[in-house]
């Protein structure tokens, strides 16, 4: 019997997936081209790069508290994306001073390279027993086409589930960003009007999620892509990424048209951005934005790392939406409440997207 295109795509995609060494794993048996299952239609799609000199804008965490907060707070509205620079002072003393970003990049980079075999053993699609899991593509089955990365996520883990070639490092980084995601949600709390611990009382430190991506060398960059275009499932993101380059941002410019802007690697920055879920608490005074990644050119890896900061009440009459101070008879809510076990149905009943919950939730 002859086989359809989609059986045949089904069949490839279950042999990836059971290889459980991910596309590391393709790139070391020497494959020459991008395989089909990786192909997007157009890689670049439809969208104009912005002109050169055009980035986002960058939030300095030394100024003064209400400077911080206004700056923070118009990168969330006008761009819902920020570096954030100088946080030092927000890291938490610790005994191995020095750069703990770096060293966590360069742990998640070791972890990726330890030989197919080892890395295999905490390959698994998430949710999982211990909070580890490390896989290729979390929507490989639902998406249209995959794509050139894999990825490490860590929930709630129990240390010793954490691979040994980056458990003390990205600890490590897990403390240091979290103190740095508590400044970042205070700042944007009082830029909401609110007191600085509003979003921090609604548990949004609580419900945190380290994704870890390892994009491989690519034999073919232009037929595939790192990340497909998508708006972020949390509340706020912090990212650390390498030197290597590759994410863009989606920003409406100056002629009123959408362009994609690159986040260019920034020394020591921390990158930080508004997801859906602080979209609609917010009721759409942040917006968050749509960004991609690219593949690279370049015969290197890229290696970065998103801590996802969500609500950590999770019962199914915990309830988000709007805040309700921010609403009002003139400023009536723009989204319905939901308990976060809706949100996540929502989540992982579709492929990686922009604004799909936001939509899904719209009054
Ligand atoms: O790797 C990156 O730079 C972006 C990662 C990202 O957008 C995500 O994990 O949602
Ligand atoms: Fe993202």
């Amino acid at each position: 019997m002859a086989s359809s295109p989609s059986s045949d795509r089904a069949a490839l995609l279950k042999a990836f997936d059971e290889s459980r060494t991910g596309v590391r794993g393709l790139v070391e048996s020497g494959v020459p081209s991008v395989p089909s299952i990786f192909h997007h239609p157009d890689p670049y799609a439809s969208v104009l790069l912005a002109p050169p000199g055009v980035s986002i804008p960058i939030v300095d965490l030394s100024l003064p508290a209400p400077a911080a907060a206004a700056s923070a707070a118009a990168a969330a509205r006008d761009w819902g994306f920020f570096h954030l620079v100088n946080y030092h002072h927000h890291l938490v003393p610790s005994p191995s001073s020095s750069d703990y970003r770096a060293r966590a990049l360069a742990a998640v980079q070791a972890f990726n390279e330890l030989p197919g075999p080892e890395r295999a053993k905490p390959y698994a699609r998430a949710p999982v027993a211990g909070g580890v899991s490390y896989s290729s593509n979390v929507d490989l089955f639902r998406s249209p086409s995959a794509s050139w990365r894999d990825t490490m996520e860590i929930e709630k883990a129990d240390p010793a589930c954490i691979p040994a070639a980056c458990r003390a490092e990205v600890l490590e980084w897990d403390a240091q960003a979290t103190a740095v995601g508590r400044a970042v949600l205070g700042l944007l709390s009082q830029g909401l009007g609110l007191r600085a611990t509003a979003l921090e009382d609604a548990s949004c430190l609580e419900g945190k999620v380290m994704v870890c991506h390892y994009y491989p060398v690519c034999p073919e960059p232009e037929r595939t892509m790192g990340l497909v275009p998508h708006t972020d499932v949390a509340v706020i993101v912090g990212l650390a990424q390498d030197g290597v380059g590759g994410l863009q941002v989606k920003h409406v410019g100056e002629d009123g048209r959408s362009q994609w802007v690159d986040v260019r690697p920034l020394p020591g920055a921390l990158v930080v951005n508004v997801g859906d879920l602080l979209q609609m608490m917010s009721n759409d005074e942040y917006k968050s934005v749509e960004h991609r990644v690219l593949m690279n050119t370049r015969e290197e890896p890229r290696v970065s790392i998103a801590l996802f900061f969500n609500p950590g009440k999770r019962g199914d009459s915990d309830l988000y939406g709007p805040l309700p101070e921010l609403v009002s008879t003139e400023n009536p809510a723009k989204y319905r409440d939901f308990s976060i076990p809706e949100f996540l149905e929502a989540f992982f009943s579709r492929e990686l997207g922009s604004k799909v919950l936001v939509e899904h939730f719209k009054l």
